[in-house]
C-alpha cells in the first residue's frame, strides 16, 4: 500500500523499476529476524523451515514468501554427499554448501548445522569454526546438537553475537552411542531430561530449539515451558514450527521414510520419467530436431565443403547440404550408386 501511494505521487509517467517489480512479482518479504520469529511464536503463527544444500533450492525456498527459515542441515552428508552418517561431514564441506545456499537465500533466516567434531574440542575451537561459517558461508546462525553438556559453547556464541539454534531429542550425530535413530523422551525420566536440556539451552541464550523425534505431548509441554520458538521434526503439531529434510518432503528419492516424514511432492517419479524421455529421444535421434539445431547459409556451406575437401578424408557425399547444386549432386550420386549395386 505504502509503495503504491509513493509511485502514484511521482510526477514522471515512467514507473520506477521497483514499482515494475512490485507489479510483476510477489513483493519481497522483509528479512526474517530472531525478533520476528519470536513474535510469530507468541502470536501462534506456525514457523515453516526446510533444509537446502545448494543454490537452486535456496532460490526456490526464497521464492515462497511464507518460508521462514532455511537450514543447511548436516543431513547434507547423507542426502546430498552419499555418506553413511552425518558424523563424516567436514566443516569445509559444510561451508562449501552453506555458501551456495546463502547466495540463493533472500528473506528466510539462514541457519547451518555445525558438523560433528567442530564444536566439541574446546570453546575456542568452536568459536573459530562458527566464525568461519559466519564469514565464509555467510550464515546468520548455527545449530548445535546437544543438551546441558554444550551450554558453555552456546553461551559464548550468544554473547559474541552468533545466534544459536539448539537441537535436543534424537541427536543423529550420536546415533552410534544411542544404538540407532531412536525416539527420545518415551519414559518419564527421559522426558524430564529432554525438558531440563531445553531449559538449560534457553538459559544459555539459544534463540530457538529443534525438538527431534519426541512424543507429541512432550513437544507441546516443552513449547509451553519455553519463551523461545520450538521447531519440531517428529515432535507433534503443537511446536512453534516444523522442519523437514528437503529430499524427504519433496520425495526426491524413495528410500527409508521415518514415521515423521510426509511427502509433499513426488519429484523422483517426475525426474525418472524425464530421464527416460531424454534417453529415448537421444537414442532415436528425435533430439535435437531441426528447430533445436543451428544452420548456415547454403552458399557458405558449399564454399566450406570445397575448401575443406583437401583437409579431410570425409567423402563429400557424407555431408548434407541444402544448396540446389548439392541436392542435385546427391540425387545424381544416389542414382549412380544404385546402378553400381543393382546393375540393370
Ligand atoms: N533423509 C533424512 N531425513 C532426516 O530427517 C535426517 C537425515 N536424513 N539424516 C540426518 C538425520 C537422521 N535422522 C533420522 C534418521 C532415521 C530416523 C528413524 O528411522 N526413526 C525411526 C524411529 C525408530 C524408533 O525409535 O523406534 C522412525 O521410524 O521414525 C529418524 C531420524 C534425521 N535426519
Ligand atoms: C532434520 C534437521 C533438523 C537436521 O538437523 C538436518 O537436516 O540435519
Amino acid at each position: 500500500m505504502f509503495r503504491l501511494r509513493q509511485v502514484s505521487a511521482r510526477t514522471s509517467d515512467q514507473p520506477t523499476l521497483e514499482a515494475h517489480c512490485h507489479f510483476l512479482h510477489h513483493p519481497a518479504r522483509k528479512k526474517v529476524t530472531i525478533q520476528s520469529l519470536r513474535k510469530m511464536a507468541q502470536n501462534d503463527v506456525p514457523i515453516a523451515m526446510l533444509t537446502a544444500y545448494d543454490f537452486p533450492t535456496a532460490k526456490a525456498l526464497s521464492a515462497s514468501p511464507s518460508v521462514d527459515i532455511v537450514l543447511v542441515g548436516d543431513s547434507l552428508a547423507q542426502v546430498c554427499l552419499g555418506y553413511k552418517s552425518t558424523t563424516e561431514l567436514t566443516l569445509d564441506e559444510m561451508i562449501h554448501h552453506a555458501a551456495a545456499v546463502a547466495r540463493g537465500t533472500t528473506h528466510p533466516f539462514l541457519v547451518a548445522d555445525m558438523p560433528f567434531g567442530s564444536y566439541h574440542i574446546s570453546v575456542e575451537e568452536a568459536v573459530r569454526n562458527a566464525v568461519r561459517l559466519v564469514k565464509q558461508a555467510k550464515v546468520e546462525a548455527v545449530k548445535l546438537e546437544g543438551g546441558r553438556e554444550i551450554v558453555d559453547v552456546v553461551r559464548r556464541f550468544t554473547t559474541m553475537g552468533i545466534p544459536v539454534m539448539a537441537h535436543v531429542g534424537l541427536l543423529p550425530q550420536r546415533h552410534v552411542i544411542m544404538s540407532g535413530y531412536k525416539v527420545r523422551g518415551k519414559s518419564s525420566g527421559s522426558a524430564k531430561r529432554v525438558l531440563d536440556d531445553a531449559l538449560a539451552l534457553q538459559d544459555a541464550g539459544a534463540f530457538s530449539i529443534v525438538l527431534e523425534a519426541i512424543p507429541h505431548e512432550l513437544g507441546d509441554y516443552i513449547t509451553q515451558s519455553l519463551d523461545i520458538p520450538t521447531i519440531g521434526i517428529g515432535a507433534g503439531n503443537a511446536t512453534s514450527g516444523q522442519v523437514l529434510v528437503w529430499d524427504d518432503a519433496m520425495g526426491t528419492w524413495h528410500g527409508h521414510k521415518a514415521k515423521f516424514v510426509r511427502r509433499f511432492a513426488d519429484v523422483k517419479t517426475e525426474r525418472d520419467e524425464g530421464i527416460k524421455r531424454y534417453v529415448d529421444a537421444v537414442k532415436s535421434r528425435s533430439f535435437p530436431s531441426e528447430d533445436e539445431s543451428y544452420t548456415l547459409d547454403p552458399e557458405e556451406w558449399s564454399k566450406f565443403l570445397l575448401e575443406a575437401e583437401s583437409l579431410t578424408s570425409v567423402p563429400r557425399s557424407n555431408w548434407v547440404s541444402n544448396s540446389p547444386q548439392d541436392i542435385q549432386e546427391r540425387e545424381f550420386q544416389a542414382a549412380e550408386d544404385k546402378q553400381q549395386f543393382h546393375p540393370l
